[in-house]
């Protein structure tokens, strides 16, 4: 039986198949402000998103994921505090049962309600899955979501929910712009880390942004009406899909920003 994120399945007991659990660099942390260190030699993010390269929504049986066509380098990350470029290959979310928890990442031990991911690798590497594995294959963005006003620009994502309420399920998804998912500051943190959910690869460079977007708890309830399980299988409701801080064991998490 695979991993979740039951008592029985969930993040205590990953490492019994996948022993990197344990292991240097992993994720989420929890970002303690005042002990990040600016960093002046780190550039600007470019995100350079083309919509059209919007695939598909796909429910994986941990998540939900839209995936891009990342096949040229139309929708790439660059600066920050990473060289070369990335290409945008999925975006996905992470989320709570309730509006007091969900995201990975903490600030100052404090939960937000969801955290959106968006998955990058680096184009030195052939493909995603050649990239998954290195120290420096993968860089992912991570938006904080924080209750308030109701966000019209993920109208789009959750409208489309009710396709693929069911493990497995897929469906088209065009001409999206994972652009207007960021928030008006890319002040970010930055941290060497790993995949949040199994394999648990420590190849991901975290860039965690400082401001948050908004999301409203009636749109929250429509993440919470995800199933983990599939067709025809006992309801299980897709809620608390994260994935707690680990220990930071002396990295350094350094700040865009003063
Ligand atoms: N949650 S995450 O962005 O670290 C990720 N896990 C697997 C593929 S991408
Ligand atoms: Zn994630």
């Amino acid at each position: 039986h695979g991993w979740g994120y039951g008592a029985t399945d969930g993040p205590d007991k990953w490492a019994e198949n996948f022993p990197i659990a344990n292991g240097p660099r992993q994720s989420p942390i929890n970002i303690v402000p005042k002990e990040a260190q600016y960093d002046f030699s780190l550039k600007a993010l470019k995100l350079k998103y083309d919509p059209s390269n919007a695939k598909g929504i796909l429910n994986n049986g941990h998540s939900f994921q839209v995936d891009f066509v990342d096949d040229t380098n139309s929708s790439t990350l660059t600066g920050g505090p990473i060289s070369g470029t990335y290409r945008l290959r999925q975006f996905h979310f992470h989320w709570g049962g309730t509006d007091d928890r969900g995201s990975e990442h903490t600030v100052n031990g404090i939960n937000f309600p969801c955290e959106l991911h968006l998955v990058h690798w680096n184009t030195k590497y052939p493909s995603f899955g050649e990239a998954a594995d290195k120290p420096d294959g993968l860089a992912v963005v991570g938006v904080f979501l924080k209750i308030g006003a109701a966000n019209p620009r993920l109208q789009k994502v959750l409208d489309a929910l009710d396709a693929i309420k069911n493990k497995g399920k897929q469906t088209t998804f065009a001409n999206f712009d994972a652009k207007s998912l960021l928030p008006g500051s890319l002040d970010y943190w930055t941290y060497d880390g790993s995949l949040t959910t199994p394999p648990l690869l420590e190849s991901v460079t975290w860039i965690v942004l400082k401001e948050p977007i908004s999301v409203s708890s009636a749109q929250m309830v429509k993440f919470r009406k995800l199933l983990f399980s599939g067709e025809g299988e006992t309801p299980c409701c897709m809620v608390d899909n994260y994935r707690p801080p680990q220990p930071l064991k002396g990295r350094q998490v350094r700040a865009s920003f003063k």
